[in-house]
């Protein structure tokens, strides 16, 4: 069968530029979805992608055009989640396609993930269509844009195509760009059946749908299917494209995208990335870039309420079928009782999660610290990986610890590049490259590790330069670095939930704040309280808690026994609630607000 009529494209662009709406255009011009069932942002289907107008999940659609040419195309259009956090998402999507349309928002110009997404799209040799949208705006300047294109992405000028994707203008000259200017897919001429796997959902219906590009063969109902990673073999009970609407079709070809139901039972059985193929002539080799997808960022999640352990761990497992990036696995601390070791590919998606557990199966919980994925080489010469302080081997067994990593491209006008650098300087990152973008803007690329950026480094980006600049970031590898463990010591005791790898130059100053931190929350006890945060049995930072006798009962002089009685009971209730370490108890709150606070 021939794939000469098919296009497989996505969409790239920087947040908010207007993939979502030039998506649902391109959806009412091929008459794909009437006006009537169309509502706003028809690709974004969860509440909380809605909410937050982002794009999470990678949704594809089948269209048919017909062409001024006459004649009729079959257009794949992948959408794909336009935050970094999800850039193992978009490259999946983008590795399904041959071109790519990639938007730029015409009053705001080229943004850093304008930038990232396109080199993405430039790795799989993709075929781009620069998209200027939002021409309708008066502050859209096309000739500017123009200019950015050539300056910063080396991508001529005349190939641009102005549009408004709110206003429909556009939408016919970019079709027609993805017909002219996009390949068709190459057929493999040995007709073994090749289809990558390019995102799974679970429904509680159906069960596992794959979501795949057929790059060679052919796939049919009751034919027998082999995915290479697991090895396992299932049958196909349904398969069919997406209009946007799941719909049945006989038979799925070479160059198609579209779904797949077989008899899986969980979703991580289909790993996206992965090659499925026929079970009795299977293909010899995989389809490159099949790779588990790593959780970057690691954080610990606990009920609040401990009796909520068991409804959290089947609430993480919900999520987990649909979010195969998501990784929990049971652990415990002394502090905060039963919980999970959770793992997310970045700080966006732990938010999302967070976010999740608490709207839709309303779970109070709390979370600890983000950590990042260290890589440790002991002296013994075994490597470890390490994403919890408490594994962290003690400082003598330790030949070097490697610390991921990002390349991170921040956009800003010029006049805040001072500010940008100390901030960088201070988050122990490097300049590697400034580039300027127009007569008010430049670009700045720096390596900066991924432990930094964590918490506030946006937020902090974001309100020097006046909302003015945006980032992006790329994972660019591991490197050397003097991390520690800083243990926090309460009356001599370790309390394990404030742990944490930290570089050694930074030790004394976080120390300090959290010992300051924890002085306000823990209550006076009879003795005097210290509060030490050590490194390797060093202490680098101390506070200290004046001792108190709370007499509760002081003030009920004379023969009150009854309301005596009941004062000490309320005291020993309140007890129960503290965790005792050593001679201290410290109540849960103060866990909470610590934690809470960062
Ligand atoms: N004026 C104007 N506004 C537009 C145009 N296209 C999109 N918008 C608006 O820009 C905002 C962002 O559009 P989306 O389509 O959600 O952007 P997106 O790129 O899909 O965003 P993510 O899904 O978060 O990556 C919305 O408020 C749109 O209504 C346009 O051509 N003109």
């Amino acid at each position: 069968m021939s794939t000469e009529l098919t296009r497989n494209f996505s969409i790239i662009a920087h947040i908010d530029h207007g993939k979502t709406t030039l998506s649902d255009r391109l959806l009412e011009y091929t008459q794909t979805i009437t006006e009537r069932q169309q509502q706003d942002q028809l690709l974004d289907a969860m509440d909380l992608e809605r909410e937050k107008g982002i794009t999470i999940k990678s949704h594809p659609v089948a269209m048919k055009y017909k062409a001024k040419d006459g004649i009729t195309y079959s257009l794949n259009l992948l959408d794909t989640p336009g935050h970094v956090d999800f850039s193992y998402e978009v490259a999946r999507s983008l590795a399904a396609c041959e071109g790519a349309i990639l938007m730029i928002d015409a009053a705001q110009g080229v943004e850093a993930q304008t930038m990232a997404n396109l080199h993405l799209a430039m790795e799989q040799n993709l075929t781009i269509i620069p998209v200027l949208n939002k021409i309708d705006l008066p502050a859209a300047d096309v000739e500017k844009s123009k200019q950015q294109l050539e300056d910063i992405l080396a991508i001529p000028a005349e190939e641009a195509i102005p549009a408004s994707a709110k206003n429909g203008i556009g939408i016919e000259d970019i079709l027609e760009a993805v017909v002219a200017r996009v390949p068709p897919p190459v057929d493999n001429d040995d007709n073994l059946l090749r289809a990558s796997v390019f995102d799974s959902i679970y429904d509680a219906f159906r069960g596992v749908i794959s979501y795949v590009r057929v790059f060679s063969g052919t796939i049919k109902p009751r034919q027998r299917i082999k995915l290479f990673a697991t090895d396992k073999t299932y049958e196909v009970k349904e398969c069919g494209v997406f209009t946007p609407k799941m719909t049945k079709r006989d038979e799925l070809i070479a160059g198609d995208v579209g779904y797949v139901i077989a008899n899986m039972k969980s979703a991580d059985e289909a790993k996206i990335g992965d090659t499925l193929t026929d079970s009795t002539h299977p293909c010899l080799e995989a389809l490159p870039g099949y790779k588990e997808i790593q959780p970057m960022v690691f954080s610990g999640i606990y009920p609040v309420d401990s009796s909520d352990y068991e409804n959290l761990k089947t609430a993480m497992g919900k999520l987990q079928i649909n979010d195969a990036a998501f990784t929990f696995m049971s652990e415990s601390s002394s502090a905060l009782g039963f919980g999970f070791r959770c793992g997310f590919l970045g700080l966006l998606h732990m938010e999302i999660i967070q976010e999740r557990l608490r709207r839709e199966f309303n779970m109070d919980v709390i979370s600890t610290y983000p950590s990042v994925i260290y890589e440790v080489t002991r002296t013994n010469g075994e490597e470890l990986i390490v994403d919890n302080p408490s594994f962290l081997p003690e400082a003598q067994e330790i030949e070097e610890i490697r610390e991921p990593m990002v390349r991170t491209f921040i956009m800003v006008p010029s006049e805040y590049i001072g500010d940008i650098m100390s901030l960088v300087m201070e988050k122990r990152g490097e300049l590697t490259h400034t580039e300027t973008i127009d007569d008010t803007r430049v670009m700045l690329t720096c390596e900066l590790p991924l432990a930094e950026i964590l918490v506030d480094f946006n937020d902090r980006m974001k309100s020097m330069t006046r909302g003015y600049g945006s980032m992006d970031y790329e994972h660019c590898g591991y490197r050397a670095a003097k991390m520690v463990k800083m243990d926090m010591l309460i009356a001599q005791e370790p309390v394990e939930a404030f742990s944490t790898i930290v570089h050694r130059d930074k030790a004394e100053t976080y120390g300090r704040q959290l010992a300051n931190k924890l002085k306000d929350v823990i209550p006076q006890q009879l003795f005097v309280v210290a509060i030490q945060a050590c490194v390797g049995g060093k202490i680098v930072a101390a506070e200290r808690i004046s001792a108190m006798r709370k007499n509760v009962t002081a003030k009920c002089y004379g023969g009150d026994i009854s309301r005596k009685r009941k004062l000490l009971e309320k005291q020993k209730k309140g007890k129960e609630k503290m965790k005792q370490f050593g001679k201290v108890s410290i109540p849960q709150e103060a866990f909470i607000k610590v934690l809470k606070n960062d």
